[in-house]
Parts: structure tokens; sequence; C-alpha cells
């Protein structure tokens, strides 16, 4: 493989998606992190504040990322197209997630974006990113920091989260390793697909009375953790959702016995 194809095919398929960023310096030193490791795809979410001239400082020779990035209003319309979500966060949350070291993040983000584009999804300054934002995440990463004082600067943590990808894609261009098997691209579904099909259950499981909206609970959240542990494909989505329709549709079912 060429290293223009391969630079191409992997490294641009990576998003680092930036959510309500508040100080244009992170912004910049995120994009001096970003190229420094060959990463040129930058989202900001609804950013607090608009990329300035210090972020054009800090981020050096890298201000051309700054000037490419994709602004949108929502976490979803960022991850638009991409099949494998990865958020990161200091803290454990009160629902664990599927985890990865580091290191495993920087393997699966280099694999998977051969194939299709992928995010890597930080939070805010302040409070990181919400629980909500966290269940649209196949994984979870923590870098494992000094547990009395864990939380990164967002700029250093997203340098160290490129650095492990550029590792995972160096050895992935030059071992004599196999590359990994080449899976059609549409093999797992698009994260707005999920969204919409976590949408469906949620509103059926509503209209069966399985959920009531005024006491959720905790049932969508635990039903999000499981199907995203579970990973799956498209045509196995696609299952799911003809089931939810039957529930839905009565006539649909007696046709079909
Ligand atoms: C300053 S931190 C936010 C800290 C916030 N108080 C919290 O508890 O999430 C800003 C962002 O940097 C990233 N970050 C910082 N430390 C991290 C760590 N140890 N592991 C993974 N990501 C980290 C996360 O994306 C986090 O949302």
């Amino acid at each position: 493989m060429s290293e223009l194809i391969s630079e191409k095919i992997g490294l641009d398929n990576i998003r680092i998606v930036l959510v309500e960023t508040s100080h244009t310096g992170n912004m910049g030193s995120t994009a001096r992190a970003m190229k420094t490791m060959g990463l040129t795809n930058l989202y900001l979410v609804n950013p607090l504040v608009k990329p300035d001239s210090q972020a054009i400082a800090l981020a050096a020779g890298a201000s051309d990322i700054i000037g490419n990035a994709t602004i949108v209003d929502t976490l979803d319309q960022a991850l638009e197209g991409c099949r494998l979500v990865v958020g990161t966060s200091a803290r454990s949350r009160t629902l664990q997630w599927p985890m990865l070291e580091p290191r495993e993040c920087g393997v699966k983000m280099s694999q998977a974006s051969v194939q299709a584009p992928v995010a890597l999804v930080f939070g805010r300054e302040r409070v990181g990113l919400t629980n909500d934002e966290l269940q649209k995440c196949h994984y979870h990463v923590a870098i494992p920091a000094n547990p009395d004082y864990s939380s990164l600067n967002l700029a250093m943590a997203v340098q160290i989260l490129a650095y492990e990808i550029r590792v995972a894609w160096l050895d992935q261009q030059e071992s004599d390793k196999p590359q990994p098997a080449v899976v059609e691209d549409d093999v797992y579904p698009l994260a707005e697909d999920l969204e919409r099909f976590y949408q469906h259950l949620e509103s059926v499981l509503l209209n069966i009375g399985f959920i009531r909206a005024a006491h959720p609970g905790q049932v969508m959240n635990k039903l999000r953790r499981l199907i995203n542990r579970a990973r799956p494909e498209s045509q196995e989505l696609n299952i799911l959702r003809g089931i939810l329709s039957a529930i839905e549709n009565p006539d649909t079912r007696n046709r079909q016995k």
C-alpha cells in the first residue's frame, strides 16, 4: 500500500471531536497536537467561543487544521457517517461502559479507520462529557493518570491519544503482519442509524408500557450499554428494527403467520 493511499484511507478518516470548548487556546493546541500526529479532521461541536488569534498562535504551523475545522451544533452531527465512536473521560461514571486502554484505543481507531470514518470525542474543560454524550459512544477511554489528580488539560489529552493512534498506525504500515481483514465498509451501522434505532426502541417500550414516561429509570441507558457491547452489524440492527416494527404493526404480524 503506498504511503499516499494509506494516509488517505487511514488517518484522514479519524475525527477529533471537541464538545463545547470554551478556551480558544485549547483549540489551537489541539490542532498542533493533531497535526504532529498526522491527523487533520477537527470537529467543533457548539464551541462556546470562536477560534481567534490565540487559537492561531497556539496552533503554530497547524492553523490550517483550525481553518478547515467543521463546526456543528450537535454531537450527533459530528458523528454522522461514523461507524466507531470512542468517548474520553478522566473519571468513571455511575454506569460503567466498555473501556479501552489508550493503546487499545489507538489500535482500534487506526484499524477501523481503514474502512470508515471514526470519531474520538473530548469533553468540556470544566465538566467533561455528559452521560448522554458518553452513551452515544461504543467505548470509553481513560488515560491512567495519577488517581489523585487525573484530569489532564484538554489539548494534552488529545496529544496523548493522538500519539497512540500514530503509534498503532505506524505499526500497521510498517510491520510485516497482515493488515486487518478487509470487510465490507457497511458491516457496522452508522452512528445516526444506531441513534434512530434507540429512538425507535424507546418509543416502542413507551407504547407497550414497559417504560413509563414519568419514571423512565435507567432502562434505556442499560439497553444502550448492552447493544453497544454487542456491537451489532447493520443486518442485525435491521432485524431488531424489523421486530420493533412488527410489535408496532399487528397487521404485518398477522400477514407473516
Ligand atoms: C479538563 S478535562 C474535563 C474534566 C472534567 N472535570 C471531568 O471530570 O470530566 C477535559 C477533557 O479532557 C479529556 N481528558 C482529561 N483527562 C483525561 C483522562 N485522564 N483520560 C481521558 N480523557 C481525559 C476528556 O475529554 C475531558 O472531557
